[in-house]
């Protein structure tokens, strides 16, 4: 088992204080053990299905899907996979905002399990501590990789930085297309939906607010 760094433990710690985090009971199966057994298990759906899993093509589907799931697209269940966190002191004084546009979001709809594909923008104003760049790009992929409900997955990127960045002052705001909306359903191939999250003085103050969300809506 891998030890968890302060930051990770810092972060769930935050979400769940203020019931953020996504929905867990948790298991004490490695992640070896969730492969083998979530291998198990796409084996008798591809089965009852009626597919044919000896066919050459669909022998290994099983096991790559499994692999996905635990490793890739909802690894970020596992806080092990927290990114490292680069934070230096503040010691320029920066006080205006940092704004990170456009960054590439790919996320699975927990009511289907199947894909958001869209962009969020984070800013925030330095205080006490500046984080290195990409890291920002790093915690929304991390917090993507799970099953998500968009609101929830735009939460959760806002608390993970006020608590990293000891500071209320960050927005994110997150677009996406639900592949649940697109490609099934009401197939409705053209809406997409923003959510925004808004914290400390990016809430109180309506020039930082309007600052942030026209770099947003371009
Ligand atoms: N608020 C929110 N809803 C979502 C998100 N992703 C998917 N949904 C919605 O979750 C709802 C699930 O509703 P259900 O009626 O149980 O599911 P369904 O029968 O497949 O419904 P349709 O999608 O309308 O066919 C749907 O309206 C989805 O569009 C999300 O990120 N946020
Ligand atoms: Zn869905």
């Amino acid at each position: 088992m891998t030890a968890l760094s302060d930051a990770a433990i810092r972060v769930r710690s935050a979400l769940e204080s203020r019931g953020l985090e996504t929905p867990m009971k948790g298991n004490s199966l490695t992640l070896d053990e969730k492969q083998t057994h979530i291998t198990g298990l796409m084996t008798e759906m591809m089965d009852v299905l009626g597919l044919d899993l000896t066919d050459d093509s669909l022998t290994e589907t099983p096991q790559r899907i499994a692999k996905m799931y635990v490793r890739e697209i909802f690894s970020g269940l596992d806080y092990s996979y927290f990114p490292k966190i680069t934070l230096i002191d503040n010691k320029m004084k920066v006080d205006e905002m940092v704004q990170v546009r456009d960054i590439t979001l790919t996320s699975t709809c927990e009511h289907h399990f199947v894909t958001i594909d869209g962009t969020a923008t984070v800013a925030y104003i330095p205080r006490s501590k500046v984080i290195g760049l990409s890291k920002i790009n790093r915690i929304v992929q991390f917090f993507a990789r799970r099953p998500q409900v968009q609101e929830r997955l735009t939460q959760q990127v806002l608390v993970a930085l006020q608590t990293l960045l000891e500071s209320d002052d960050v927005a994110v705001s997150i677009s996406a297309t639900h592949y649940c909306v697109k490609a099934r359903g009401v197939m409705d191939a053209t809406s997409s939906t923003t959510t925004t999250s808004l914290g400390g003085i990016f809430k109180s103050r309506a020039e930082t607010r309007h600052e942030f969300l026209s770099g947003v809506v371009r």
